[in-house]
């Protein structure tokens, strides 16, 4: 049905408004529009589309919590009647029936949060809703409104780190405190209940042996009996071991479950003309392409301070290549060249490339990250009149092309431990330099992929997937390039110490806030200005032992 409605949408007399929905629920008709005004970067048109999608996917969880005091109810209690339902005295006939009430209260968010036709619901539906929301706001400056909804965020997850600095970074921007600021009234209120319900469920759960499947990730683990919480951890090993057979998963599945904060899947192999080939978009929300586009920029010029100038393309004569390594963008912000939330920001997002591409591609077997990288590729003014070359000549990233046999060698200098590449673009205000496949005769173009803000484009790093850039002959090019392999030992060392480096700083704070509390116990006269950053850093490198170390790879 599904595959008709696209073929007749491709069909060319056929106009978009011919077509008209029955079934989609209208919030799913404001959610996907805020969704793709979003992604066209119209954050002031797709405000108003996800507060709708919001506000209506509450008041659905609402009408389906009323109903579930109705027929289905009812059908029990005729069950019973006959002798069919179980036995048991009044009390137990009350609990029973409150419990089986709870029960369907708390199904209501998964069935609000999954399409018509669809078998899973969106993951995290009202909390990644409300994380666009408060970003969205504070992208066009509606402080308070950022406010409300990243403190709705936090009455779902309280430790949210992004949460957590997103909230900080709106109360500097406000300036004086605003006493009556506080999480949405909507969602305050969803959440107090639905723990409050949670928790007579568990304890059913606990005593009265009934059963509860919690369709939240975010409960609480203190709400969780500690007595269940190991036999769920188990009941959840064994699930994914014994019972789920490895098998192909329908687009449909990746539909939804890309939904995940907003990904969806463009492009698959067959649309590409290829086989392990995929374009996924919605990675990365425009703010999120700011902070890593001005962590290149800041890093580049503590570079050209330094005396390294972005040098030219070792692709091109008519670029200048800048190339930022997560080890090396975590040593500029401790050094404080570059802010900490676009280095731990970079960290974040290749590991969320490595899971989509691990689930995408190959579910059951773990993917590592090997080489993270920033790259960024600039038109050199003045050179671009009649240039013929490519920005990336056309080459396999795992082995050695060879275009006249269509071979491709997998040995070195290959980096033939590579499996699966990911180029995670940032922007697309430069012109020329997009991506293309082409056959194995590195001539014949098979399919071509425009850059853009949080676009992914996925595939296998071997010789059927051919693939080069064209020239960049405008402005500045940005992507996150990465590439992930099977093989442990070839995981990024680096990824682990930039974590480390990054992590370090906080720990380092709070260790010398407690000593700072010790010695002013001990002394109250203590001078209270504050240690220079210089000493922290110079501790930190002290501990590793280890020079810093750069690695530049392409
Ligand atoms: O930036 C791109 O789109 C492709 C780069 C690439 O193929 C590579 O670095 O191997
Ligand atoms: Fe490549």
């Amino acid at each position: 049905m599904r595959e008709d409605i696209a073929k007749y949408r491709r069909m060319s007399k056929i106009q978009p408004q011919s077509f008209r929905d029955l079934e989609t629920p209208p919030y799913w008709a404001a959610y996907d529009s805020g969704l793709e005004l979003l992604g066209r970067q119209e954050t002031g048109l797709a405000l108003p589309r996800l507060e709708e999608a919001l506000q209506e996917s509450l008041s659905q969880i609402e009408s389906c919590r009323a109903d579930c005091e109705g027929p289905e109810e009812q059908q029990r209690e005729e069950e019973e009647e006959e002798g069919t339902g179980s036995k048991g005295g009044l009390y137990e006939a009350i609990a029973g029936h409150w419990i089986r009430v709870l029960q369907c209260r708390q199904r209501c968010v998964g069935d609000t949060a999954t399409r018509p036709g669809r078998m899973f619901p969106v993951p995290d539906f009202l909390p990644n809703q409300l994380k666009r929301l408060h970003e969205a706001h504070a992208q066009v400056g509606n402080l308070s409104q950022a406010m409300e909804n990243v403190l709705s965020v936090l009455l779902f997850y309280p430790e949210d780190e992004a949460a957590k600095e997103a909230l900080n970074r709106y109360q500097t921007q406000l300036g004086e405190p605003r006493p009556g600021l506080g999480p949405r009234e909507d969602i305050r209120r969803f959440v107090f209940r639905s723990l409050g319900e949670k928790r007579q469920l568990y304890y059913a759960m606990e005593h009265l042996g009934t059963s509860f499947k919690d369709p939240d990730p975010w409960t609480p683990a203190a709400f969780i009996p500690e007595t269940l919480r190991e036999k769920l951890r188990e009941d959840q090993e064994q699930r994914s071991w014994d019972h789920e057979p490895p098998q192909q998963k329908p687009l449909t599945y990746w539909k939804d479950v890309l939904l995940l904060e907003g990904v969806t899947l463009t492009q698959d192999a067959r649309q590409l003309n290829g086989s392990e080939r995929a374009v996924l978009d919605g990675l990365l929300t425009p703010a999120e392409c700011g902070v890593l586009l001005q962590l290149a920029k800041d890093a580049a010029e503590a570079g050209s301070r330094s005396g390294y100038r972005g040098r030219r393309s070792p692709h091109t004569p008519h670029e200048r290549f800048e190339g930022l390594t997560v080890l090396k963008a975590a040593q500029l912000a401790r050094a404080g060249a570059v802010g900490t939330q676009g280095a731990k920001l970079l960290l974040e997002v290749s590991e969320r490339v490595r899971t989509l591409t691990q689930a995408y591609f190959s579910p059951e077997r773990p993917l590592h990250l090997s080489f993270t990288h920033l790259v960024c590729r600039s038109a050199i003014e003045g050179e671009q009149e009649q240039r013929m070359d490519l920005s990336h000549p056309v080459h396999a990233d795992n082995c050695i092309l060879d275009p006249d046999t269509g071979e491709c060698w997998r040995e070195p200098p290959a980096y033939t431990y590579r499996d699966y590449s990911g180029l995670l673009y940032l922007n697309d205000d430069f012109q020329g330099g997009d991506l293309f496949f082409t056959e194995p005769n590195a001539l014949t173009v098979r399919a071509q992929v425009r850059p853009r803000c949080g676009r992914l484009v996925a595939f296998s790093s071997g010789g059927e997937n051919p693939h080069g850039v064209w020239a960049v002959t405008r402005g500045r090019r940005c992507a996150l390039a990465l590439w992930h392999t099977w093989a442990p030992e070839h995981r990024e060392q680096e990824w682990t110490e930039a974590k480390e480096l990054l992590q370090e700083p906080e720990e380092e704070e709070e260790e010398e806030e407690e000593e700072e509390e010790e010695e002013k116990e001990k002394q109250p006269s203590r001078d209270p200005s504050p240690e220079p950053p210089s000493r922290r850093l110079q501790r930190v490198q002290d501990k590793s032992g280890k020079p810093p170390r750069v690695r530049e790879e392409l």
